[in-house]
């Protein structure tokens, strides 16, 4: 039985199969604002993406997920937390089955409609299966999403999950600035965590972006329809 969100394969079993589920940086966390430190040490994310490496669509399972070219440093998030370049690899969402509950990480207690995740991996190493088992390896930027307005730029990824109905399928999908998705101030919280899901490696030097953007109230459902139908279903 694989890794899900259903009642015998969540978030709760993980650790069954990887232990590392109860180690001591494990993401998701609850963000509380008044007991995060300010560190005048980080600098602002530099974050440069080239829409031309974006390459496909996928649906694994878990999450849709949009990968990029990643054999050169086309499309890199440098500075902020970070020292040195990592490429963007891919990014992907989590949702939940209502408006109110989805996001992975919560600020004070607060859980948003759904979270974005960019990927991206420390070209200190070889590639992108060798970055994620290093405690550097991987920098994830993290952007919350909140029922408001129509978000011209997720309606166009939207409209691409429609065609990738089964689990594991996946279709070309060109020319998309992911950069789009980011939020007006990218002032963002950081700590040492892992990958939210199986086998929730120690790598990820999350990076969790302040301010939120927004998605229609359709959006979110048309999101949570395909991803019922698509992926597994969610808990919540
Ligand atoms: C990383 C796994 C595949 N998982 C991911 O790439 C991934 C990326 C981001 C997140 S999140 N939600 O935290 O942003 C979660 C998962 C491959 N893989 C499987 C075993 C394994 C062993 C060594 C190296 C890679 C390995
Ligand atoms: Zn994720």
């Amino acid at each position: 039985m694989s890794w899900g969100y259903a009642e015998d394969n969540g978030p709760a079993k993980w650790v069954a199969n990887f232990p590392i589920a109860d180690g001591p940086r494990q993401s998701p966390i609850d963000i509380v604002p008044g007991e995060a430190s300010y560190d005048a040490g980080l600098k602002p994310l530099s974050i440069k993406y080239d829409p031309s490496t974006c390459l496909d669509i996928l649906n694994n399972g878990h999450s849709f997920q949009v990968t990029f070219v990643d054999d050169n440093d086309s499309s890199t998030l440098t500075d902020g937390p970070i020292s040195g370049t990592y490429r963007l690899k891919q990014f992907h969402f989590h949702w939940g089955a209502a408006d109110d509950r989805g996001s992975e990480h919560t600020v004070a207690g607060t859980k948003y409609a759904a979270e974005l995740h960019l990927v991206h991996w420390n070209t200190a190493y070889p590639s992108f299966g060798e970055a994620a088992s290093k405690p550097d390896g991987l920098a994830v930027v993290g952007v919350f999403l909140q029922v408001g307005a129509e978000n011209a730029s997720l309606q166009r990824l939207l409209d691409a999950f429609d065609s990738i109905k089964t689990k594991g399928s996946q279709t070309s999908f060109a020319n998309f600035d992911p950069s789009t998705m980011l939020p007006g101030c990218l002032d963002y919280w950081t700590y040492d965590g892992s990958l939210t899901t199986p086998p929730l490696l120690e790598s990820v030097t999350w990076i969790v972006c302040k301010e939120p953007v927004s998605v229609s109230p359709e959006q979110v459902g048309l999101q949570r329809e395909c991803s019922d139908r698509l992926c597994a279903h969610r808990l919540e």
